[in-house]
Order: C-alpha cells, then sequence, then structure tokens
C-alpha cells in the first residue's frame, strides 16, 4: 500500500532525510517515533507531496506521489493532479487546522463538495455519521472555538476520513492537547485501528505504539536506525540513542 524507497530531502544545507525507506501494507498502522529534528514530519510531508523529495520515490497503492514516469524519465505532476491525489491521502495535524468561520459539520463537509464535487445532502449526511463516529454527534453546529481541543483534533479526524483516503497521516495529533484530553483522542485512533485503516502515526505516545502498531520506527538524524513489532522496537531496541529517547519519554 504504500513503498517509500531511498528519500533524501535537504533543506538549504540542512540534510534532513537521508535515504529513508519504508513499507507498510494496507490496513496496518505504522507509528514513528524520534527525538526532536529527526526529520519525522518532514517525511509525512514528503509522502503527501507537500514536501518535494530532492530523491526516492514514494508510492501509495501502487501509484507515484508527484510524478509520472515515462520509460526512466519522471516528469512532475500537474498541480491539479497533485490536489487529486493529496485528496487521497488524509493529513492529521498538531494543531488540528479547522477553519474557525465553519461549524465542526461544516468543517467536514466542505472538502468532499468542493474538491470532489459531491452531492451537498449525501455529503452532510455522511459528515453527521463521522462526527458520531467521533463522539461528537451532539456537537455538529459547533464551532471550533466552542469546542476543547480535543474535541476539535476528533472533528479534524473525522474530516480527514470524509475524503475516504487510502492512508491518513498523523503528525503528533495529541501533543496540542492538555494530558486530560490526550485519551479521547487515542480512543478514536485505536478505533480506526481496530477497523483496518492504514496509518502512519508520528507520536510519542509509547501505550498507543505498544497497543495498536503493526510496526514502530524509530528515526534519528534523518535515517530510519530501527523498525520491527513493537515489542521489538520498544523492548529490545538494538541502538543506544534508541535506549536514551526511550527511558525519557516513558518516564
Ligand atoms: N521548510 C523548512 N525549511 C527549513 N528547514 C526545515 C523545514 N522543515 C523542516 N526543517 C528542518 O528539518 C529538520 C527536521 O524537521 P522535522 O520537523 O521533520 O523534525 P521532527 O522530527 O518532526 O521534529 P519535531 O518532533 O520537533 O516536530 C529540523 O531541523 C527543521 O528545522
Amino acid at each position: 500500500m504504500i513503498e517509500i524507497t531511498g528519500v533524501h530531502k535537504s533543506f538549504g544545507k540542512a540534510h534532513v532525510l537521508r535515504g529513508v525507506s519504508l513499507s507498510a501494507k494496507a490496513g496496518t498502522v505504522t507509528v514513528v517515533l524520534g527525538p526532536s529534528g529527526s526529520g519525522k514530519s518532514t517525511l509525512l510531508r514528503c509522502i503527501n507531496h507537500l514536501e518535494k523529495v530532492d530523491s526516492g520515490r514514494v508510492r501509495v497503492d501502487g501509484e507515484l506521489i508527484g510524478y509520472r514516469q515515462a520509460g526512466n524519465r519522471l516528469h512532475e505532476l500537474s498541480e491539479r493532479q497533485i490536489l487529486r491525489q493529496r485528496a487521497g491521502i488524509g493529513f492529521v495535524f498538531q494543531n488540528f487546522n479547522l477553519f474557525p468561520h465553519l461549524t465542526a459539520v461544516e468543517n467536514i463537509a466542505e472538502a468532499p463538495i468542493s474538491a470532489q464535487g459531491r452531492p451537498r445532502a449525501q455529503v452532510y449526511e455522511r459528515a453527521r455519521e463521522l462526527l458520531t463516529s467521533v463522539g461528537l454527534g451532539d456537537r455538529a453546529d459547533a464551532y471550533p472555538r466552542q469546542l476543547s481541543g480535543g474535541q476539535q483534533q476528533r472533528v479534524a479526524i473525522a474530516r480527514a476520513l470524509a475524503l475516504e483516503p487510502k492512508l491518513i497521516l498523523f503528525d503528533e495529533p495529541t501533543s496540542a492537547l492538555d494530558p486530560e484530553l490526550v485519551g479521547e483522542v487515542l480512543d478514536v485512533l485505536r478505533d480506526l485501528a481496530a477497523g483496518g485503516t492504514t496509518m502512519i502515526v508520528v507520536t510519542h505516545e509509547i501505550g498507543f505504539a505498544r497497543e495498536a502498531a503493526d510496526t514502530v520506527v524509530f528515526m534519528d538524524e534523518g535515517r530510519i536506525v530501527e523498525q520491527g513489532a513493537p515489542a521489538q522496537v520498544l523492548d529490545h531496541p538494538r541502538h543506544e540513542r534508541t535506549r536514551a529517547f526511550l527511558s525519557k519519554v516513558l518516564v
């Protein structure tokens, strides 16, 4: 379902991704751990072409992201084609990124109506169902400012699901939340994982990684240095720097 091979990315002199390769099957959950600045967000942004890779390839469901291949040559896709690809990949950010002037249900329905041209009544009905599935069926008409951080993040997850993506990327979805609200968002992630949604989740929530991940990846200085089943990576890390990181986040 997702296949990343040899991805490099620099910003000026900073070589942020140094040959990252990763693959994940449909219906699996990959949790990405790693210290600040190791390149986790950049990797997610390369997967949906919010950042262009310098070299390497990203394929989602067999489709090359950002490019069309003709023989040995790669041609960059048009902005419109990139937007279409991006619609198949949900992205949930740390800071919710909801439109403040739209209600919860409008935030969810906006993109499927404008980007995919789907019928309004049907999209609204589905948006309400999605709100119910994240435990917010009674808050459809609330504006983001009237919702807690945890509720806003659950709306943002429902919004990502409304586009029926093949894959959802989560970039530290709980890190902007007060500790007592983290659990409610993790519960939604657990439900999605149990329902077979393909997800890549950057998080420091080790408990979630242990319970819900099929694969745990540890990134350090732009490279994947550990990759395996949760128990293998979390309990028997091979590298000293992974051990040091885990001892800090587990405390
Ligand atoms: N658009 C950009 N321009 C310049 N430098 C960037 C840009 N995006 C990221 N970087 C740099 O790339 C490095 C990796 O950043 P990235 O956000 O991918 O790390 P991260 O592992 O997600 O860190 P954190 O856990 O703190 O979010 C950092 O040094 C960051 O400053």
